[in-house]
């Protein structure tokens, strides 16, 4: 039988983002503050994991990718906690037919360490997402020091995304 006719229930997506870090920026990843000298930059609160993770739902479901949701032109979105940007998302995800099934996702981050802020991040995003947190998994890595990563000079996520279609 044609995949046309009769899809399967299940879709993946992938998400990746990168951000430099510079100094009079706020650190924000997984909507959680992070004291560190220096922040993500970008057109929104820069939050890496989350745009990762909202790219990772949107290709799941076919529906592009958030800059084309919410251009980086658009002074709506200027300095916009990405959290609220991924609830949209959610909501096209959601009208598309698609619930999210798991997300996983590795932040690379050479520093500040990172582990001890991981369960508060995954409580926004399973809150976020309308799942219970033992759906949300994330990792932190450094770069071991090498490239642009690993001298500190951004943070980068990559991060997967399952979607089904509920029977
Ligand atoms: N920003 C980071 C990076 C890493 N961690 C934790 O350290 C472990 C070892 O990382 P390596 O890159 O050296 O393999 C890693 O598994 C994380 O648990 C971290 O907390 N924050
Ligand atoms: C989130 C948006 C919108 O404010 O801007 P940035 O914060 O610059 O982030 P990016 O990862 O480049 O993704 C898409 C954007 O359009």
């Amino acid at each position: 039988m044609s995949n046309e006719i009769n899809p399967p229930p299940f879709r993946i997506g992938q998400g990746y983002d990168v951000h430099a870090l510079v100094a009079d920026r706020k650190l924000i990843l997984g909507g959680v503050h992070i004291p560190f000298a220096k922040g993500l930059l970008g057109h929104s609160d820069a939050d890496a994991l989350l745009h990762a993770i909202t790219d990772a739902i949107l290709g799941g479901a076919g529906l592009n990718d958030i800059g084309q949701l919410f251009p980086d032109t658009d002074p709506q979105y200027q300095g916009m906690d990405s959290r609220i940007l991924l609830r949209s998302a959610l909501q096209k995800v959601q009208a598309a037919g698609f619930q999210v099934g798991n997300i996983d996702a590795t932040i690379i981050c050479q520093q500040p360490k990172l582990a001890t802020y991981l369960p508060e991040m995954i409580g926004h995003i399973a809150a976020d997402l309308a799942v219970t947190p033992s759906h949300i998994n994330l990792k932190a890595k450094t770069n071991e020091s090498l490239g642009h990563l690993g001298r500190g000079e951004g943070i980068a996520v990559h991060a997967v995304a399952l979607l089904y279609k509920p029977s």
